[in-house]
């Protein structure tokens, strides 16, 4: 018998904690919370991002995650509030905060703390593969959501990106290859990720990247996900016309996430 890679453990227990939540709060009561909040307390993720690329500036998602499955706890005294301070000094364009509480240790409360501690717009990062999370996440005021496209179906994919647009909230799509891009590029969002950690295997290579990269059309900003460690990674990117970058680890095992940004990021 196949040992479930971690994804699919993930997945299976995201359907068991939506319908507990589901139990507490009906998706009804939720629905017309979220339907009722006023759209203009968004502040942009997408917008920020593309500010930052058109003044040749690296426009960074600076992510706060305590752990996560490949690595483990990364950062033992993890204050979000102080990260987020930290971060929107370091020059962050945007936030990606761990909503998963199971792998990563994450938390609801993490993204509205961070999100009340900066002016920074805030990506919910969490496996979301139902309404019931989209309209929680709007309720948390994220700005943007993640869809990964390896976790739905492309029905899916569209009618939660098409909520999440409704409720005036930014998405990310997220890919690892060539298949899944495709998927993606069906999508009306701007913001295309390419994950350079297989989700399945850990493995991570920036040649995910590369190789996909000439697939992305001019007019989508592409964010490298993941295993951006050092200048070097930076500056083969920027080389390549990749000037969006999705990065939690390098920063969160720094003392100082914002001033490991700065950086990182130096000059670049
Ligand atoms: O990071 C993991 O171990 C992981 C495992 C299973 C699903 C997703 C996972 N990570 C999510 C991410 O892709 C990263 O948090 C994000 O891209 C930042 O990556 P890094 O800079 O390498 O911390």
């Amino acid at each position: 018998m196949n040992t479930p890679t971690v994804l699919k453990r993930i997945l299976d227990t995201k359907l068991v904690e939506i319908q507990q939540r589901s139990a507490k709060q009906a998706l009804a009561e939720i629905k017309a919370q979220a339907l009722d909040r006023d759209a203009s307390e968004l502040r942009g993720f997408y917008k920020a991002m593309r500010n930052k690329v058109d003044q040749r500036q690296a426009a960074v998602i600076a992510e706060i995650k305590k752990a996560s499955p490949s690595k483990g706890v990364l950062r033992e005294h993890f204050e979000p509030e102080a990260i987020a301070e930290s971060y929107e000094q370091g020059g962050a364009a945007c936030l990606s905060v761990l909503t998963d509480r199971d792998y990563f240790q994450g938390h609801e409360d993490y993204l509205l703390a961070a999100r009340s501690a900066c002016s920074l717009p805030v990506i919910r990062k969490d496996f979301l593969i139902d309404a019931y999370q989209i309209y929680e996440a709007r309720l948390l005021n994220a700005d943007c959501v993640l869809l990964i496209v390896s976790a739905l179906s492309d029905m899916q994919l569209q009618d939660l990106a098409g909520l999440s647009h409704e409720l005036g909230m930014d998405v990310l799509v997220e890919v690892h290859d060539g298949e899944e891009l495709t998927s993606a590029l069906k999508l009306s969002t701007p913001l295309i990720g390419i994950n350079n950690r297989n989700l399945h295997t850990f493995g991570v290579s920036l040649q995910t990247t590369f190789d996909l990269l000439p697939r992305i059309p001019a007019d989508r900003l592409l964010v490298t996900e993941s295993g951006i460690l050092s200048k070097q990674d930076v500056q083969s990117m920027r080389e390549h016309e990749v000037h969006a970058f999705l990065v939690g680890e390098a920063f969160m095992r720094a003392p100082e996430p914002g001033e490991a940004l700065a950086e990182l990021f130096e000059g670049r």
